[in-house]
């Protein structure tokens, strides 16, 4: 599955529903695996597209965080093997579609990927940071938690939130299907359960708190102090350019 939304694969609401479409279809067509990447150079996914959150429209910012709840149990809760190939940067939307698969190869260069939001004066919601330690250890996941920390592609895999380095994207891709290769000889029925019950926990939490989780983002998305932020924080991208 390839990610097209240029400039920067922000997630908005028509990618989510893409993708949660796309998930299903793999679902359904019995495919062993799927290898997450970006049609970009340079960038993986920038995370959630900041312009669904800024001055939105409440029903369709439902639907939004709806779509991302969607995707992240369909992607995480997966049946088929899945493996990210990170061929750029992936800050916190995009770091969090890599921790969900289950292995992750980055290319090499001045790329960057952690989960940034309390840099943002957001605080990332239960399963974003569930998923995390799901990935590296919980003591770095705090730390990275609180500080906001952007991984270079060297402390990433020192820590543990990829598992490979690659060259490029071919590369990439050659490594996560040699990934995928490992389980050639492991029943897959066994594989799944086995995957399933590792993330059960996470994947209850997040089912029986659904509608507050919601609620908390529809809140914070309402909230003028956020509003503000926000508002900052796009104008620094802007600046940037
Ligand atoms: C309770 C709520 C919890 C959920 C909260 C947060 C989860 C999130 O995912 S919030 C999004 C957080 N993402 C970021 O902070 C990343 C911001 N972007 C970047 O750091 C850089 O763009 C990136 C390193 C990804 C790529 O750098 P460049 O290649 O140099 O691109 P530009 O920075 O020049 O960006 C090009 C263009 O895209 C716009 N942009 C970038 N990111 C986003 C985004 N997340 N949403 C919307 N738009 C984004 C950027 O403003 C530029 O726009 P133009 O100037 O109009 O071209």
């Amino acid at each position: 599955m390839t990610l097209q939304r240029p400039p920067v694969n922000s997630l908005n609401l028509d990618l989510l529903k893409e993708m949660s479409k796309s998930l299903d279809e793999i679902a359904k067509n019995k495919s062993k695996a799927m290898i997450l990447t970006s049609a970009s150079p340079k960038v993986f996914s920038a995370g959630l597209d900041i312009m669904e959150m800024y001055k939105p429209d409440l029903k369709r910012v439902e639907e939004f965080w709806t779509t991302l709840q969607e995707v992240w149990f369909k992607l995480f809760g997966s049946n088929f093997i899945t493996a990210a190939a990170i061929n750029g940067h992936a800050p916190a939307g995009g770091c969090l579609l890599a921790m969900s698969c289950e292995y992750r190869v980055m290319t090499g260069g001045n790329f960057s990927i952690g989960l940034n939001e309390t840099a943002l004066g957001i605080v990332a919601p239960n399963w974003f940071m569930d998923t995390m330690t799901n990935t590296i250890p919980v003591r770095e996941a705090e730390y990275a938690l609180t500080t906001a920390r952007m991984f270079n592609v060297e402390e990433a895999l020192k820590v543990g939130l990829i598992d490979e380095v690659a060259t490029d994207k071919d590369d990439a891709i050659a490594k996560c299907k040699g990934f995928i290769g490992k389980f050639d000889r492991i029943p897959a029925l066994a594989r799944s359960i086995t995957k399933l019950k590792m993330r059960q926990a996470a994947i209850k939490r997040l089912q029986d708190g659904r509608r507050e989780d919601l609620n908390e983002f529809l809140q914070f998305v309402q909230n003028p102090k956020i509003q503000k932020s926000l508002e900052m924080y796009i104008q620094s991208l802007k600046k940037k350019a």
